[in-house]
C-alpha cells in the first residue's frame, strides 16, 4: 500500500483525489488537508498530491520535501524560475522526487504532444482554452506548456512566427503573446476544461481539440503518477515520459 496526502481536498479536484485514492487498492489516504488545516498528517504519507492555488502551491511543496515526501503536482503557475526552485530544494534531499504536470488528462497530454509535431508543418498557430468561471488564472498551464512545445519545435524547424498584419487593434484582441505563440482564454459557465490547438497552412487548416468532460478525467494520470514517482529520480516535468512519449 502507498501512503497518500491530498492538498485541496475539499477543492474541485482534490475532492475527486480523495475518492480516487480511497477507491484504488493498492492506495490507501492518510492525509486530506485544505486551507486552515495542519500539514502534520502530511508527514506520514509517502506521496502527496497538491492541487491547490498558485499562491500556495510552493510552500506546500517545500514543507512535503523537507520532510522527505514524494509530490504529485497539479497546481498551476509554475515557470522555468520555480521549476529551478524546486531543482534546487530536491538537490539537497536526495531520494525526494517531485512530479509536476500542467494536466493530468491523457487526452490532453496526446493533445500536447500531437500539437507540438504539427506545429512546424504549418505556418501559423494559436491556442483557444475554453475553462469554468471559477478559474484562478489565465491563460491555463496547459495552454502555457502546449505554446511553450510549439514554439520550440518551430524554432528547431527553423519556422519564423505566425503571419499577422495586425497594426490596429484594442488591448488584448489578439491574445497573449506566450513563448511567440497567441494563447486565448475563454471563461464560460457550464465548461470544466478544453482546448482547441489551431494551425493553418496552404488552403488548410487543422484543429486539435481536447475536453475534459469531468473532473475525473485527471485521476488515472495523477493515480499514475502516485505509482510511479518514487522511481522518478529529482524533478519530472510532464505526464509525457510516463505515457511513453519520451
Ligand atoms: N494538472 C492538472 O491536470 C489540473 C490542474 N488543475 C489546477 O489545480 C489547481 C486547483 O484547481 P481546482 O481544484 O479547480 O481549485 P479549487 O479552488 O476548487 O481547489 C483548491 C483547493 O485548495 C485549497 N487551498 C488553497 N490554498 C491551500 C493551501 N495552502 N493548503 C491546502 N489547501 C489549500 C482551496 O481552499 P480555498 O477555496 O479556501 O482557497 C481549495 O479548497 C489549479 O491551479 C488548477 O489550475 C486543475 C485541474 C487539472
Ligand atoms: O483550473 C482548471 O480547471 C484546470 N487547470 C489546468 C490548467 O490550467 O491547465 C488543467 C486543466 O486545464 C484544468
Amino acid at each position: 500500500m502507498i501512503k497518500v496526502g491530498v492538498l485541496g481536498a475539499r477543492g474541485r479536484v482534490g475532492a475527486e483525489l480523495c475518492r480516487a485514492v480511497e477507491a484504488a487498492e493498492d492506495l490507501e489516504l492518510v492525509a486530506a488537508v485544505d486551507v486552515g488545516d495542519a500539514r502534520d498528517p502530511l508527514a506520514s504519507a509517502e506521496v502527496a498530491i497538491d492541487f491547490t492555488h498558485p499562491d500556495a502551491v510552493m510552500d506546500n511543496l517545500h514543507w512535503c520535501i523537507e520532510h522527505g515526501v514524494h509530490t504529485v503536482v497539479g497546481t498551476t503557475g509554475f515557470d522555468e524560475g520555480r521549476f529551478e526552485t524546486v531543482r534546487g530544494w530536491l538537490a539537497s534531499h536526495p531520494g525526494v522526487n517531485s512530479l509536476i504536470a500542467p494536466n493530468f488528462a491523457v487526452g490532453a497530454v496526446l493533445m500536447m504532444h500531437f500539437a507540438q509535431k504539427a506545429a512546424p508543418f504549418f505556418d501559423s498557430v494559436e491556442i483557444v482554452e475554453l475553462h469554468h468561471p471559477n478559474k484562478a488564472d489565465a491563460p491555463s498551464g496547459t495552454a502555457r506548456r502546449t505554446a511553450e512545445l510549439a514554439n520550440a519545435a518551430r524554432e528547431k524547424a527553423g519556422v519564423g512566427r505566425s503571419p499577422d498584419a495586425t497594426t490596429t487593434a484594442l488591448e488584448g484582441a489578439r491574445g497573449a503573446d506566450v513563448g511567440g505563440v497567441r494563447v486565448h482564454a475563454v471563461r464560460l459557465a457550464g465548461l470544466i476544461a478544453h482546448q482547441e490547438v489551431l494551425l493553418g497552412g496552404h488552403g488548410e487548416t487543422l484543429t486539435i481539440r481536447h475536453d475534459s468532460l469531468s473532473r475525473e478525467s485527471f485521476s488515472p494520470g495523477v493515480l499514475l503518477g502516485v505509482r510511479r514517482v518514487v522511481e522518478l529520480p529529482g524533478l519530472t516535468v510532464g505526464l509525457e515520459s510516463l505515457l511513453g512519449l519520451g
